[in-house]
């Protein structure tokens, strides 16, 4: 996945909050990219860039050589998987959502315990609406049926905040066995910068929709190359520090 001089303006009540500015850089393949930066600084607009949801007002975003417009939608959507902080379900059982994926590819979901399993989950909750779950266990089950559609880009944006660290933990290993399986490339969006650190092989730190640092996550995070970027990570892991070493923000 690449980005090319990506912008994106907002206009309400004619006033312009120009979101990005001048985003550009790759997502690997097989890589995880942590995208880190302030509330408000143009994150989750930069993923909704790459499947569609949004569109830039110059600039391109090429997924596998290919420009997002150029795709149809129901093919960019199955190629880009996106999941966010609050999972969306179609309503119907556990096993209807995660059967989709596969039925739309013409295939059988052949081991959905064993996905359970993964994910921490018992069996018998396949049968049972998804308006019986918790939220954690939505989540879970949201993240398995992305991956059941078979992407080789995945975008999350903020997917464990609203979990306890246990469920948090499961949702980390699902999505780091997966990739080291798939080779896919991955975009996540985090406020904990203790998992962009711990999850990240590439981190991108963003402020006021400009791309101020792109480095390898070690680097990154041992030696920021901008104020900025020092500051963000000192003044993050200094509320860390306040929550008794690591809690779960809100
Ligand atoms: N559809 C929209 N219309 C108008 N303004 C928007 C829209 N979507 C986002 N914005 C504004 O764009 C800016 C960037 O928002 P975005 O959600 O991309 O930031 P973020 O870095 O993901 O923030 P957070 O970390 O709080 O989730 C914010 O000022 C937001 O209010």
């Amino acid at each position: 996945m690449r980005f090319e001089g990506v912008t994106k303006t907002f206009v309400e009540r004619n006033q312009p909050t120009h979101v990005l500015r001048g985003i550009s850089g790759e997502v690997p393949v097989g890589k995880t990219l942590t995208l880190v930066g302030p509330s408000g600084s143009g994150k989750s607009t930069l993923l909704s860039l790459c499947n569609l949801l949004l569109t830039p007002d110059e600039g391109q975003v090429y997924i596998n050589g290919r420009e997002v417009r150029q795709w149809s939608i129901p093919k960019l959507r199955q190629t880009v998987g996106m999941a966010f902080q609050t999972p969306t379900l179609f309503p119907g059982t556990v096993q209807d959502n995660l059967e989709l994926g596969p039925q739309l590819r013409g295939e059988r979901l052949k081991n959905p315990e064993e996905w359970m399993e993964a994910v921490d989950l018992p069996a018998n909750l396949l049968g049972r609406s998804v308006e019986e779950l918790s939220g954690g266990q939505r989540q879970r089950i949201a993240l398995v049926r992305t991956i059941l559609n078979g992407p080789s880009i995945l975008l999350l944006d903020e997917v464990t905040s609203a979990l306890d660290p246990s469920s948090t933990q499961v949702v980390e290993k699902l999505i780091t066995d997966w990739k080291a399986k798939s080779g896919a490339a991955i975009l996540w969006v985090t406020h904990h910068l203790d998992q962009a650190r711990r999850l990240g092989d590439i981190t991108w730190y963003v402020e006021a929709g400009e791309l101020l640092e792109a480095n390898d996550t070690k680097t990154f995070f041992t030696r920021p190359e901008t104020e900025q970027a020092r500051s963000f990570i000192h003044h993050k892991d200094a509320e860390l520090d306040d929550t008794d070493g690591g809690g779960e923000e809100a």
